[in-house]
């Protein structure tokens, strides 16, 4: 019952089915990879499941009840918590403070929010950042940060919106193994939106690709690169960046 259940969702948007009848379950203690070639639809389904974009038709439930359309705060609440691609922090405020906005967003007081935020960013090994205005701290710093606001809202599942964009080779690798934390020592539930095929090939258990608004396949990493229909997507479109992990 512990999951997050997406059923034959629909988001049209006048003629253009951008998510057209697509389902999947992300467990908690899991991390499932969301890939497909550009217009896929995946930015369009994120939004759907955090309740930034109502869906045309379909289902989205958390533990079992009905959260279709509930707004992203009520949602946060409930510990349904996402990252955007780029990072949103307040620049002027400080790295603390603006990991505390993750706390207070989902109903804690400014006091606990400022203990969570400095616990959180223990917990990442970027307390020595707490202190400095967030716009003062490099890109892959920034990047952290925002997962450092969206763990001091305590998720149980966690979607995140191309993590690893931006990010050189040692903060990918960072990145990964601190997802991989979230997952074993937070037993979060991790839907990760992902260009990088070596960061999804690394870290996902299982991997979902979308292609033109519906699902193409599903299945573990080593799978989904043999599949024809994935290659071909891929292939067919920006040039095959699923062929490249494959001999990399
Ligand atoms: N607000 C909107 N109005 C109209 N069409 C939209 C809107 N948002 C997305 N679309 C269309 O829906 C389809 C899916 O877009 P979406 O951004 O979800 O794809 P994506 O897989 O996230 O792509 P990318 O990898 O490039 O970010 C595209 O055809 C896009 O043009």
């Amino acid at each position: 019952m512990d999951d997050l259940d997406v059923r034959d969702l629909q988001v049209h948007f006048g003629g253009v089915k951008a998510i057209d009848g697509v389902s999947l379950t992300l467990s908690q203690g899991e991390i499932l990879g969301l890939i497909g070639p550009n217009g896929a639809g995946k930015s369009t389904l994120l939004n759907a499941v955090t309740g930034f974009q109502r869906p045309t038709g379909g289902m989205v439930s958390l533990d079992g009840r009905d959260v279709t359309g509930v707004a992203p705060q009520r949602l946060a609440r409930r510990r349904l918590i996402r990252t955007f691609q780029a990072a949103r922090l307040f620049p002027a405020l400080s790295v603390a403070e603006n990991v505390e906005l993750g706390a207070v967003g989902v109903g804690g007081s400014r006091r606990s929010g400022l203990r969570t935020a400095r616990e959180v960013l223990a917990w990442l090994g970027l307390e020595q950042l707490a202190d400095r205005p967030a716009g003062a701290v490099p890109h892959g710093a920034q990047r952290r940060v925002c997962v450092a606001r969206a763990l001091a809202g305590r998720p149980r599942f966690l979607l995140l919106d191309e993590p690893a964009a931006g990010l050189d080779e040692d903060e990918s690798e960072r990145l990964v193994a601190d997802a991989r934390r979230v997952r074993d020592e937070l037993g979060c539930g991790l839907l990760l939106v992902e260009h990088d095929m070596s960061v999804i090939m690394r870290l996902c258990d299982r991997v979902h690709v979308l292609d033109s608004g519906a699902t193409i396949a599903v299945g573990p990493p080593a799978e989904i690169q043999r599949d024809e229909a994935v290659v071909r997507a891929y292939l067919g479109t920006s040039g095959g960046e699923v062929e490249h992990a494959r001999t990399a």
